[in-house]
């Protein structure tokens, strides 16, 4: 076996104030070139372990590794490696398509020349060249979340993150979101997303994990899950035999 390209040992996480933990002594193994679906309830913890895993939140115990070295004491070098595409906008309304892609991707160090070919393709391949010069404000969900999406890719990541990249778009977004993801897993990115989206889960990914009140019940390709759960014809049928019919409501 390779060495993992995300290995995840013992990380558990308890919010301040918080009388129970939102994971609890996760391990997992993500390998180069994987479309690793992180999938569960409504609060189970996939924000919150997808934020660890980009450095954005600390886990209360726990070590990420990214390639063989802990992530809390190489951040800095893990950040040219990855890509982050958050659950909320991180776009500025005011400014246009290609100037919130310029701010993003002055931060990535890309040359100018590079980094205008790179908004180009990437603009045209979502559809929205043709956008380029309009305020964010006037935009709507969907190509927010396309240009979500191309700001945490303009720099080719090596590994990418992403929180619900397909929620609240229309079908046809969907689509262009989900065959970008699939083009750039092609070119090399490994990609770790969650979703509750399962089809779609199904469809892209090599490897899901399901999580359910902050631990990992279940990490295995779709197909084995399905084949291996008594009755399940998909990933829904496996996901509702784990996790139950039960409402998970939270506050
Ligand atoms: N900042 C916070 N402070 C306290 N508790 C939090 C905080 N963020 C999340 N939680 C709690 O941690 C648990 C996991 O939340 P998290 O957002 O990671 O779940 P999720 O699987 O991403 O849910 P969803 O599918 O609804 O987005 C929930 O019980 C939630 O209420």
């Amino acid at each position: 076996m390779p060495d993992p390209i995300v290995h995840i040992e013992g990380i558990s996480k308890q919010y301040r104030g918080a009388d129970f933990k939102s994971l609890d002594t996760v391990n997992l193994k993500i390998y180069k070139n994987e479309v690793f679906g992180l999938l569960g309830p409504n609060g189970a913890g996939k924000t919150t372990l997808i934020s660890i895993l980009c450095g954005l939140l600390h886990p209360s115990s726990g070590t990420v590794y990214i390639n063989g070295n802990p992530l809390n004491e190489n951040l800095q070098e893990v950040k040219k490696l990855i890509g982050v595409v958050p659950q909320e906008y991180a776009l500025y309304p005011s400014l246009t398509a290609k100037e919130n892609l310029q701010y993003f991707g002055s931060m990535y160090g890309l040359s100018k020349t590079e980094l205008q070919s790179r908004i180009g393709s990437l603009l045209e391949a979502m559809g929205l060249l043709s956008f380029a010069n309009k305020k964010i404000k006037t935009f709507s969900g969907g190509m927010k979340r396309r240009i979500n999406l191309i700001a945490g890719i303009l720099h080719n990541p090596q590994l990418l993150f992403l929180d619900e990249p397909t929620v609240g778009v229309d079908v046809q977004s969907k689509k262009a979101i989900t065959e970008q993801l699939r083009i750039l897993n092609a070119e090399g990115t490994t990609i770790i997303y969650t979703s509750h989206h399962l089809r779609e889960a199904q469809e892209l990914c090599t490897r899901v994990g399901i999580i359910d009140m902050g631990r990992i019940i279940a990490d295995d390709t779709p197909e084995n899950l399905i084949n291996s759960t008594k009755d399940a014809r998909n990933l829904e049928d496996v996901f509702i035999t784990l996790t139950g019919k039960e409402l998970r409501d939270y506050a």
